[in-house]
């Protein structure tokens, strides 16, 4: 029984390194055999949705105290999944289990012919195509045959530290710069840092990920931020000026918060809207842990939309924008955080599974970040909503993000905006760009696409895709300037995942503003603002990268009439009839589509 015991234990234990460095460390040896612990984990993590419904509906905890939900569903693994059965000859764990066999085979057997497989070998493979983007090593063989890696990213806190004084710490000293990502994956010696593109990604490297940098001082203090690199691009391509104002739209769990602010530096200003209270609360943790306490400032609570006339951070000239998304170009790396399993729960009734219930649990799975605290950057972009990339869903994500581009098209001050996801999904990206450009409001006030050669990111080989441009009313020339100033990053790039980021500028008379050079329109905005930031922003640029609990929120609106919460006497300028019926339109869509997004 040592097998499933020490399994048990191994997923209790926090998750400060991979999986491989805790079942193979030497100086802990395990009585159970390696690759059998290891696999056990693995595919019991892999089929850990099914087995927990299987175990509630077949109400074996109620039955059998001996029983803990993670046991339950590592002895059901091998019972439901395995030729040879429960890997014990007998023990009162394992009775526990058969006394139900019978019940459990018959829970597996609905549970299949739910999810739509007629055997098991069908469930088995759509589950192993949905979990085959990454190996635990970092080395991803694709069915092309291709090696893709991916390391462990580490962008420097430029607010207390500089990638000098990191490199040159006890933790990385002994590193090597390598030229090549491959170098660090096939080398011998894996204890050397990868340094990519520094013109592309400044103060961010990479390291082999079976390094474990969360017991680290370095991290522990907030020097350093496990942050992917296709995550640091939004405020990279974004690039405020020091000492300029930035909102951050949605921004829990505020790596790209920090990030900004590490930017703007300490004259700046980041002002982080978040609308879910419990993920603004791990925001404000990252920001105390950051050392950004000064520069940003908290919207807790606080729906992006209603950020209005009146407001402080109506002024800002940036906006970071990362709603909510389909998550679907996040890896997945062997993830045992016990907090994020989904374990069946004792209390559930035979054969009656409640579809509230379960709704309830897999919300909570995902929002467990704030339970690791020292975890939470390590997830900062798993803000997945869940794994549903329906038509529907999709239709229904892209509406609430133009509705939040939409809004931010509004601020006066405005001069640059990203707009960011980390999925691969046109519907959610180019898009979502094709219809935000088609808007009233963009012609109205002059919002384009950066153009490619502008971009901080044109290095980057990876651009928008032109072909998913076509909604676009622009010629074909003008949809291919905007499609090569959109990044893409595919999953098997090596910056940490699948992601899209494009930055919106505003146009006059057909210049691109790129903030600093205030046209016709900008001068005219400008006047009777005083933003805070100032003359500060001609400085120079010089650098220093779950599931939300939403659908138990009411339904964000758009384009309020009203002014915000904390606006001041001004009123805000009466929408037009194009703008009302486009906000009524969009907001019925939110009404009749909320149930799927986030
Ligand atoms: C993809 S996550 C953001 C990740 C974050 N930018 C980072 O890098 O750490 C999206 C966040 O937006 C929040 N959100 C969604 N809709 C919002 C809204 N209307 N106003 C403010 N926040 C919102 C979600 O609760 C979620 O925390």
């Amino acid at each position: 029984m040592s097998l499933y015991l020490e399994a048990a234990t191994i997923l209790e234990s926090p998750q400060t390194t991979s999986l491989k460095a805790v079942i193979y460390n030497p100086s802990k040896p395990f009585k159970s055999p390696q690759p059998k612990l290891y696999a056990l984990i693995v595919e019991t993590l892999k089929f850990q949705d099914i087995l927990k419904e299987v175990v509630e509906n077949a109400g074996i905890l109620k039955l059998e105290r001996k029983l803990t939900p993670l046991l339950s569903i590592l002895l059901t693994h091998d019972l439901l999944f395995t030729k040879s059965g429960i890997a014990t000859s007998s023990g009162p764990l394992k009775d526990a289990v058969l006394r139900h066999k019978a019940r459990l085979n018959a829970e597996f057997t609905r549970a299949r012919l739910r999810r739509g497989h007629g055997d098991v070998k069908s469930l088995v493979e759509a589950v192993n195509a949905e979990h085959s983007r990454e190996s635990e090593d970092g080395v991803t063989k694709t069915p092309t045959g291709l090696t893709t890696f991916n390391p462990r990213w580490i962008r420097v806190n430029a607010l207390k530290t500089t990638l000098k004084e990191s490199l040159s710490s006890q933790m990385f000293s002994a590193f090597q710069e390598v030229g090549g990502m491959s170098d660090m994956f096939f080398s011998e010696v894996v204890r050397k840092y990868y340094y990519p593109k520094a013109e592309l990604l400044p103060d961010i490297f990479a390291i082999h990920p079976s390094h474990d940098v969360t017991s680290n001082e370095l991290y522990k203090s907030g020097e350093i931020i496990l942050q992917s690199a296709s995550s640091c691009l939004p405020a990279i391509m974004l690039n405020p000026p020091k000492g300029s104002t930035v909102v951050d739209g949605c921004a829990a769990p505020g790596n790209k918060t920090t990030h900004l602010a590490a930017l703007v530096g300490s004259n700046g200003k980041v002002f982080a809207v978040e609308r879910d209270r419990r993920r603004a609360e791990i925001l404000e943790r990252m920001v105390a842990k950051a050392g950004a306490e000064k520069i940003v400032t908290t919207l807790k609570a606080t729906d992006f939309t209603t950020i209005t006339e009146g407001h402080t951070a109506w002024k800002a000239s940036y906006l970071l924008l990362d709603p909510s998304c389909s998550g679907s170009g996040i890896l997945q790396r062997v993830d045992w955080d016990i907090s994020k399993l989904n374990l069946p729960s004792s209390n559930v009734a035979p054969s009656q599974p409640s579809k509230k219930k379960r709704k309830r649990d897999d919300s909570s799975q995902k929002c467990s970040v704030s339970q690791h605290g020292e975890q939470e950057t390590q997830h900062v972009d798993e803000e997945v909503q869940d794994s549903d990339t329906s038509k529907e869903r999709l239709q229904s994500l892209s509406d609430f993000q133009v509705a939040i581009i939409l809004h931010a098209f509004s601020f006066p001050n405005a001069k640059r905006i990203t707009y960011s996801t980390c999925s691969i999904h046109a519907e959610e990206n180019e898009h979502v760009v094709a219809r935000v450009l088609n808007s009233e409001i963009a012609k109205e006030r002059g919002w384009g696409v950066q153009s490619r050669e502008d971009n901080p990111l044109s290095t980057w080989h990876r651009r928008g895709l032109v072909g998913e441009l076509s909604e676009l009313q622009v010629s074909p020339k003008e949809q291919q300037r905007i499609a090569d100033g959109c990044v893409r990053v595919s999953r098997t790039d090596g910056l940490g995942g699948g992601f899209f980021v494009v930055c919106f500028t505003r146009q006059v008379d057909g210049e691109d503003q790129l903030g600093e050079d205030i046209g016709t329109l900008g001068v005219a905005l400008a006047r009777g603002n005083q933003g805070p930031e100032g003359s500060k922003e001609d400085g120079d640029q010089e650098w220093n990268g779950f599931s939300d609990e939403e659908s138990n929120e009411a339904a964000p609106t758009i384009d309020t009439a009203d002014d915000g919460p904390q606006s001041g006497k001004r009123k805000r300028r009466k929408p037009s009839k194009d703008q009302q019926a486009r906000t009524e339109k969009i907001n019925k869509r939110f009404q009749k589509g909320r149930k799927g997004w986030s």
